[in-house]
């Protein structure tokens, strides 16, 4: 179970307690002038669940592709002190710092147990490869326990549902040592009995991580989130808890502005 921290976003906290953490501050991207990200300030923390959450083009996405590197932005990002802007993205990705797209990328012709297992081996070298070599085994049986796909170790990824998919794409990102895990929509797709056991994997493995989830689904972000942040236009709107969220009117406006075009509004899906 995750150990949630709801003041997430406010002030150093990752810093004195030497907990693993992600500052984000000033980040800014701009596509021809245009600014989809626009001055945004994070704080991630350690044992937070944390929602980014936003109407359609709100530059969710485009955070994370600044994060990891694969667009060029503005500001700073810093992993527990570490600065990662500008960096190439598979510099960031040995730094610790993992994604998650909304198709999974995975080698659909080999079978889990070999995606697990070229994952524990991208991005290092030959030596740090025969040094691990009989490590790498066991952090592949416990992924594939955490990620409850054992029973399909042998099975090629292809044929997997649509959701163990995506549990072993964030499998590829654990036995990568990845310990900031950046979600985008993990859930799209999804059926109920899916969602659930993946939230509740998202909790097993934020208890010890960074985890943040790019999501539409406001029924998994009031479920599973300890602390969200949405974004609109760009730009922080407001964090806080799920309670606090959905009270603030801000938000409420923002999602009413757009509910006519999307169908989602925050404060209808509240009353279901
Ligand atoms: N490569 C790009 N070139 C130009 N504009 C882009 C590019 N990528 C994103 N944008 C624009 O930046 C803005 C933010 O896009 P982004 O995909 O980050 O939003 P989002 O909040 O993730 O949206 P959604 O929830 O629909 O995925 C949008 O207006 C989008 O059209």
């Amino acid at each position: 179970m995750a150990t949630g921290s709801t003041g997430a976003g406010r002030g150093r906290a990752g810093a004195s307690t030497g907990r693993t953490y992600l500052e984000v501050r000033g980040l800014t991207v701009s596509f021809d002038g245009f600014r989809a990200v626009d001055g945004v300030d994070l704080t991630l923390i350690q044992g937070d669940l944390k929602f980014l959450i936003g109407p359609n083009g709100a530059g969710k996405t485009t955070v994370v592709d600044a994060i990891t590197g694969l667009v060029p932005a503005t500001g700073s990002v810093d992993k527990t002190g570490q600065p990662v802007l500008g960096m190439k993205t598979h510099k960031i990705a040995r730094m610790g710092i993992g994604r998650t797209f909304q198709t999974a990328s995975i080698f659909e012709d080999l079978t889990v147990e070999q995606n697990l297992d070229i994952a524990a081996g991208s991005g290092r070298g030959w030596l740090t490869l025969l040094r691990r070599r009989r490590g790498r085994a066991t952090v592949v049986a416990e992924t594939l326990d955490t990620i409850g796909l054992e029973h399909l170790a042998g099975t090629k990824a292809g044929v997997l549902a649509h959701g163990q998919k995506q549990w072993l794409e964030i499998g590829m990102l654990l036995v990568q040592d990845s310990d900031v895990m950046l979600l985008d929509e993990p859930v799209a797709g999804m059926g109920a009995d899916e969602r659930k056991a993946t939230g509740e994997l998202l909790q097993r493995i934020a208890a010890d991580r960074t985890v943040v989830v790019v999501e539409h689904d406001m029924d998994f972000m009031r479920d599973f989130a300890t602390s969200v942040t949405v974004l609109a236009a760009g730009k922080v709107l407001a964090e806080g808890t799920v309670t606090e969220i959905q009270a603030d009117p801000k938000v409420q406006q923002v999602y009413l502005g757009t509910a006519a075009a999307t169908g989602t509004a925050l404060e209808e899906e509240s009353e279901t």
